[in-house]
């Protein structure tokens, strides 16, 4: 039925506002602007996260309540609403008796954190029969706000529809289908009915209106049809009851004023016994949700769907978790991604741990903050789920990390060894100690400073790669060490027998190979010792030193090998067997130089000499010592890399090869043959020698001749330019050239000679036969065919 209100009451105070200018959405700036959230339409505001965020709520958290009004139109809903928080919706304007809220508004208390819904009133005029839009806002109401304000006259208690009994009837059904099974398992989900009875005159005390109500209400709980297993449930189970009622705004309005501030401070002081706002009734939806959550109920409503209120929370926490998870992960993101590309560089970032550890607990304290107010379960999961992301984010920079300190401590290492191994005295076993405790050190404390709380990482995987390079290269190092200890020995080993081996070898004696050999073996013993002392700073394994010594053994005797190749190549021993040879020819037994005379037995002598050489070239041509201890044994083939020659050790005493043997001694038979000639030559020569009284006559023959060249100028100008010349031949060493130039020119002048004169002498003896022979026998031939 309609409002029996009277109507010709005056609004003293509020603006009159005509229904057709009624603002469809947001419509004021400030703390209190009001907001319609749900239009005539029955459309939901898309703007009232925006709104809320303006009234300055989004971040409240719990920390604000929510409150509506339900009540018959114009029974002075909106004006209460106005007193009690000091909100700013329409009032009607008295002279009309017509709707002035349509769908429901939504206003902030004036200091205060309350969100006030003001709500269209029931039986509508302007909506005639259809009580679609009644029931459907009474349970939007019902079901987001804490406190429902029933607004009623005093003289509608009693009545059934007036006092919108058959509504509530329905509300309560629907709301034991919402609420019956939270209150069941003792979670939130109660609500306060504060019935507020208007222009209470005071005959009927409020103790009998509130009996009344509070019959009818039992009443019809009583009727409804409950599902069975909440058939016993009282009203009392889910509803608080409060009355209250408030004089004639007109006819007393100042205690009606009075009572209304006395009502507000029920709403204000959280001191006050009377406190309305019990943390029982608070939805536990986080001020940042209220209009997601809001808009989900609504749109469940509107479809006629059963409201299943745990759900819409379920899904709003979704929403909302995923919402602030995304603003976290954001601004983590940023953070990660400015060290993403220094450890991709491969630097190792300083306190990059500690920036991490930051980061993520900063985002998960952001996450908590915001979404820890909504669905318990959801907000878990979500967290889970941002964690998973946020690790995933870390891992490859915890792992890039840790790559890099791999890296930057093996250079370390390598370093530390480098300047370790400087000089000559270093322990090898001291100075990798020492590099590798260092490297392990830096990466240990790295890894643990790159570690992110909460995780399972580790880096002792890594620090175990680590120290397997760490040993691989200690080992190349050591084995590095050693070529070069190994090279440097060989060296002075090289340096030690090289004197020894001239001499020995220029010697020719027949025990030359014991004196080589003892002196080779002596340097090598001498070689393998210092080879041990310092292997063992290096900590060498009993394989590593035999293979070394193996190493050394082969490396000496290759370097005996090329010193004796070198003492033995063909110039030189053709020299050594000369000179063996000259030293038995042409000196006596005294060594006094030969000086052959024509009745000297040269040739025995030569015979002899040249065999006594000639005995020599098997003696060069292996080494065989006499004392066979001394014979030295190769050792055996084994894969050592400290050699890399590829000389064939097993032929390695043979220095000439029989065929060698053979053209060495022609070639020394050649050089024997022409000391042979020479010597020969000197007795002709000593025969031929000129008389000492032909000088004489030569001086007086020439006497004349002389005395003409000395006293004619031009003769003696020749003389002078003659002997001028023949000094300065003599000083420029000119005069062998010159020798050679004239004797060829010479010999060249008689072969010339001898030929022409040959070639004169021969032809008339040899031009006859030719003249009168064949050829004239061809003419005749010719002639008779
Ligand atoms: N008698 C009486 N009249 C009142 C009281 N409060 C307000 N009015 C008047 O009742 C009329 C309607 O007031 P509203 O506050 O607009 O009522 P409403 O319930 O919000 O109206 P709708 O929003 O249209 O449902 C106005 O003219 C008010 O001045 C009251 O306590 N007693």
């Amino acid at each position: 039925m309609a409002s029996a209100a009277p109507i010709n009451l005056r609004a003293q105070d509020t603006p009159y506002v005509p229904p057709t200018s009624l603002p469809t959405s947001s419509s004021q700036t400030g703390s209190t602007a009001r907001i319609q959230i749900i239009d005539d339409e029955k459309k939901f505001t898309p703007d009232l996260a925006t709104q809320i965020e303006r009234w300055g709520l989004r971040d409240a958290g719990f920390s604000y309540n929510i409150v509506a009004v339900f009540g018959s139109q114009s029974t002075g809903k909106s004006t209460l609403l106005n007193r009690l928080f000091g909100t700013t919706f329409d009032v009607m304007d008295e002279t009309r008796r017509q709707q002035t809220t349509k769908g429901i508004w939504m206003c902030r208390g004036k200091d205060m954190g309350v969100m006030v819904m003001d709500v269209e009133g029931t039986d509508g005029r302007e909506r005639g029969e259809d009580q679609d839009f009644e029931r459907k806002s009474a349970l939007f109401s019902l079901a987001s706000s804490e406190i429902l304000i029933v607004n009623l006259w005093e003289h509608q208690v009693g009545l059934y529809q007036g006092a919108n009994m058959g509504l509530l009837k329905t509300v309560f059904e629907v709301n034991l289908g919402l609420f019956g099974k939270k209150a069941q398992d003792g979670s939130n989900g109660r609500t306060l009915l504060l019935f507020v009875i208007r222009d209470h005159i005071g005959q009927t005390p409020l103790a009998n209106l509130q009996a009344t109500l509070t019959a009818d209400l039992n009443r019809i709980w009583e009727s409804l049809s409950k599902p069975t297993d909440l058939k016993d449930r009282l009203l009392s189970d889910y509803f608080d009851l409060a009355f209250t009622a408030l004089p004639h705004k007109i006819l007393s309005a100042d205690k009606f004023e009075s009572e209304v501030q006395e009502l507000r401070t029920r709403f204000v002081d959280k001191e006050s016994s009377d406190y309305l706002f019990k943390p029982a009734y608070h939805k536990r939806i986080p001020a940042d949700g209220v209009a997601f959550y809001m808009e989900g109920i609504w749109e469940q409503v509107q479809t006629n769907k059963d409201l299943d209120l745990p759900t819409q929370q379920e899904l709003l926490a979704q929403f909302r978790c995923d919402e602030i998870s995304a603003v976290a992960l954001a601004e983590f993101n940023e953070q990660a991604k400015s060290q993403k590309r220094p450890v991709e560089g491969g630097r190792v970032v300083e306190g990059l741990g500690a920036m991490m550890n930051n980061w993520r607990t900063q985002a998960l304290t952001r996450y908590d903050r915001d979404a820890s107010r909504y669905h318990k379960g959801v907000y878990g999961r979500k967290r889970a789920d941002l964690v998973a992301v946020l690790d995933s984010t870390l891992s490859p920079l915890f792992l890039g990390q840790l790559k890099n300190l791999h890296k930057s401590c093996l250079v370390t290492f390598k370093k530390e060894m480098l300047d370790g191994l400087h000089g000559e005295d270093y322990d090898f076993a001291n100075v990798f100690k020492r590099a590798r405790e260092k490297s392990e050190r830096t990466f240990s404390e790295g890894g643990k400073e790159a570690l992110v709380e909460g995780t399972d990482w580790s880096w002792e995987e890594e620090l175990e790669l680590l120290r397997d390079e760490i040993r691989a290269v200690a080992d190349q190092c050591r084995k590095d060490e050693t070529t070069k200890m190994i090279n440097l020995i060989e060296r002075n080993l090289k340096k030690h027998i090289s004197e020894p081996v001239e001499l020995h070898l220029g010697k020719a004696s027949p025990d030359m190979w014991d004196e080589i050999l003892r002196v080779f073996r002596d340097t090598l013993d001498k070689a393998e010792k210092t080879y041990l002392t310092k292997a063992k700073s290096f900590n060498c394994t009993e394989e590593e030193n035999t293979a070394a010594l193996d190493a050394l053994r082969k490396r000496g005797w290759v370097a005996l090998r090329a010193k004796i190749d070198e003492q033995t190549a063909d110039p030189i021993i053709l020299g050594k067997l000369r000179n063996h040879f000259e030293e038995r020819f042409r000196y006596d037994e005294q060594g006094v130089p030969r000086v052959w005379k024509p009745d000297d037995d040269i040739d025995s002598a030569f015979m002899k000499a040249k065999d006594q050489t000639l005995d020599l070239v098997p003696l060069y041509s292996k080494i065989s010592p006499k004392d066979t201890s001394l014979e030295f044994n190769l050792p055996s083939e084994s894969n050592d890399s400290f050699s890399n020659d590829d000389f064939d050790l097993s032929t390695s005493p043979v220095i000439f090869t029989e065929t060698k043997c053979l053209d060495l001694t022609n070639k020394f038979r050649r050089d024997a043959d022409a000391y042979y000639v020479e010597a020969k030559r000197s007795t002709v020569a000593s025969i031929a020698q000129i008389p000492y009284w032909i000088y004489g006559v030569l001086v007086v023959l020439g006497w004349n001749e002389a005395m003409l060249v000395l006293f004619n100028p031009l003769y003696f100008a020749f003389l002078l330019l003659a002997m001028a010349t023949s000094y300065i031949i003599a000083q420029l060493g000119l005069v062998g050239p010159l020798f050679q130039v004239t004797r060829t020119v010479g010999s060249e002048i008689q072969r010339q000679a001898t030929a022409r004169l040959r070639e004169h002498f021969s032809q008339p003896v040899l031009a006859e036969p030719v003249q009168v022979g064949p050829s004239r026998d061809r003419e005749e031939v010719g002639q008779i065919q």
